[in-house]
């Protein structure tokens, strides 16, 4: 008689997004295994319910992963598939990052309403309103355009899209991958070039969590590593992982590796938009992590403590 292999259940939100990325390594994986059975759990997260409050307020790590770590911890599903950049930088206990597979364009974009279609972020008209509710969003687009007017978007990206669409907002600003991943891309009106905004820790790649105890599992997904787009995260983590202090802050990245040689840019910036503190560090591929270390502490030194700070003391307010 054959014994046959378990099942591999794998955890997922319910959002369009996160289905469209869980089928997709769904579909990898039996491409990979195709012996092996797949199959998707589905479930609501707290970042899926609480619809009604600035997600910066909210504060708590892990809004959207919480209860997909639990069913993992408690054996209901394998690993869990996320945005990369949805997932905290640290993981509980018996849990781990277990793949990061390559990624796409990390670059945000500005999605405009009908009246605006032939205006770029330049040319946008003083005291539009756009959309968003990323810190990172908000402070380096005041920074560069302080006639521009900031609103809080919440729920999904369709949800987003029918807000701005009904004329709540001039423009919204929404991932590149996103907006592809949801075969959108015709609502890409201008690609935001990394000297305006740099990109989240993570943007444009999907990461699959998993427990540190289940060694089958992390084989499997070693077969949807992209090596250099996991250094890239590493590095982009790390640097995130030194910096955060218990809330969402504006903080943005870029990396590149050529020729084994990675570099990171980093940025910190003051909720206004005034105060931004970037730099950058180059070193060796395999040092990613202690090369994100090392800019958070200069970026720290040069100023980025006192932003902080005072970005947290705001937020309890
Ligand atoms: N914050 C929500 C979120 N999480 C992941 C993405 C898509 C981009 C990605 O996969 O990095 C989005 C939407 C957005 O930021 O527009």
């Amino acid at each position: 008689m054959v014994v046959s292999s378990r099942a591999i259940r794998i955890g997922s939100r319910k959002s369009q997004l996160a289905l469209v990325q869980t089928y997709w390594i769904q579909e990898q994986l039996q491409k990979h295994y195709p012996d092996r059975q797949f199959d998707v759990e589905t479930m609501s997260t707290q970042g899926d319910k609480i619809l009604d409050v600035a997600l910066a307020k909210i504060g708590d790590k892990g809004l959207f992963t919480k209860e997909l770590e639990t069913a993992m911890l408690q054996n209901q599903v394998d690993f869990a598939v996320h945005s990369l950049k949805d997932l905290p930088t640290n993981l509980p206990d018996g849990l781990m990052l277990g793949c990061v597979t390559e990624r796409v364009n990390p670059a945000d974009a500005l999605v405009v309403n009908e009246k605006h279609k032939d205006k770029q972020l330049d040319t946008l008209p003083e005291g539009s309103v756009i959309g968003t509710s990323s810190l990172r969003r908000l402070a380096q687009l005041r920074h560069h355009y302080p006639h521009l007017t900031f609103k809080d978007v919440r729920g999904n990206v369709n949800t987003r899209l029918s807000k701005l669409d009904a004329g709540e907002y001039d423009a919204i600003i929404l991932a590149v991958a996103g907006l592809q991943r949801l075969d959108m891309s015709d609502r890409i009106h201008q690609v935001i070039p990394d000297d305006i905004s740099l990109h989240a820790v993570g943007q444009g790649a999907l990461g699959i969590e998993c427990r540190t105890g289940d060694p089958e599992i992390l084989d499997l997904l070693k077969a949807l590593e992209h090596p250099e787009t996991r250094d890239r995260c590493y590095a982009e983590r790390a640097f995130l992982r030194e910096l955060e202090g218990g809330c969402q802050v504006p903080i943005g990245v870029n990396t590149k590796i050529e020729n084994n040689f990675l570099t990171l840019t980093g940025m910190v910036a003051s909720l206004d938009g005034k105060t931004l503190i970037k730099d950058t560090i180059e070193g060796e591929q395999d040092q990613a992590e202690k090369l994100g270390q090392e800019l958070a502490m200069r970026l720290r030194d040069a100023g980025a403590t006192e932003i902080l700070a005072a970005i947290f003391a705001e937020i309890q307010r």
